[in-house]
């Protein structure tokens, strides 16, 4: 079933909402969705103590700069960059029509400590030419061209605006159905990004939480009297304590980079969620070396 539902668009937890009929200027959605409560970011307290807010993002599709771009230092050479409307509320139903639509999404199956299962979310993959293929838990996605869906070079380029520099050549899609759907705890740290890759994020459609975790680190163990003569310390995992945790809440036509060391030292989600009941789609832009 399509989001264009008023059903469906019901219980999209973005606040109540109107549900007013679409301009005549818009052709792909036969509905606006007005929030009565503005949107606002969660996170964690500990992620509010590192923000630096650092100006308004005022771009052509959101003249207003309504969303804040706020910066989140890591420490030790990592950052993320949360902007909460990248794009405008319209302009993002739009998107999500047409990648709900036109995107061949597939559900593969792939190997997660040494078994087979289904991949928990749809997914799609499209790549400049000319790139080394990618692989993750023993699943080889087809790479699309980007000729095949004109429109995506439109976000790109928003994109590029966005965070100057960057550089992307791959789009990997992901469809969440429902709140049964997820990704689980993992880095995006395959050889052919580089050390310090750039991974852009853009979310369309239901909320979903992305959770951001220090990767444990082992330090040896300072009780030397636990120590047999001879033979290496014994290590222990660090815990982590509450700055090694952060949490954001994605919503529709938020954007946010992950750079630096962030897949290095550090593990992501988007854990189920029960109450999640409708469709998310999100877009995670990087480059192939
Ligand atoms: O859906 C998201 O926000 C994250 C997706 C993700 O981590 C990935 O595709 O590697
Ligand atoms: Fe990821």
């Amino acid at each position: 079933m399509g989001l264009g539902s008023t059903d469906q668009k019901n219980k999209i937890k973005m606040g109540l909402g109107i549900l007013l009929p679409f301009s005549k200027n818009h052709s792909s959605s036969p509905f606006l969705y007005f929030p009565w409560r503005p949107l606002s970011l969660s996170l964690s307290r500990s992620t509010m103590n590192l923000i630096k807010s650092t100006g308004h993002e005022a771009t052509s599709s959101n003249p207003n700069g309504e969303g804040k771009r706020q910066t989140i230092d890591l420490q030790n050479g990592s950052e993320v960059v949360f902007i909460p409307r990248f794009l405008s509320f319209e302009e993002s139903w739009k998107w999500f029509h047409y990648l709900n639509k036109e995107i061949p999404w597939t559900r593969p199956i792939i190997r997660v400590f040494g078994r087979s299962c289904v991949q928990p979310r749809d997914t799609c993959y499209i790549a400049s030419s000319g790139l080394p293929e990618l692989g993750y838990s023993g699943y080889q996605p087809h790479a699309y061209s980007w000729d095949d869906f004109p429109p995506l070079t439109d976000i790109l380029e928003a994109v590029h605006k966005t965070f100057p520099g960057s550089s992307f050549n791959s789009l990997l899609l992901n469809r969440y159905k429902d709140g049964n759907d997820s990704v689980g705890w993992h880095a995006d740290d395959e050889k052919l990004y580089g050390s310090t890759p750039e991974i852009v994020s853009v979310s369309f459609g239901c909320d979903r939480e992305f959770l951001l975790r220090k990767k444990p680190r082992k330090i040896p163990q300072v009780q030397t009297n636990k120590r047999v003569e001879g033979e290496p310390p014994i290590k222990r995992l660090k815990k982590n304590n509450q700055s090694d945790q952060h949490s954001f809440t994605l919503k529709h036509g938020s954007i946010l980079l992950m750079r630096g060391y962030t897949q290095r030292d550090w593990v992501h989600s988007v854990p189920k969620r029960a109450k999640a009941e409708a469709t998310r789609i999100n877009l995670t832009f990087r480059r192939v070396l």
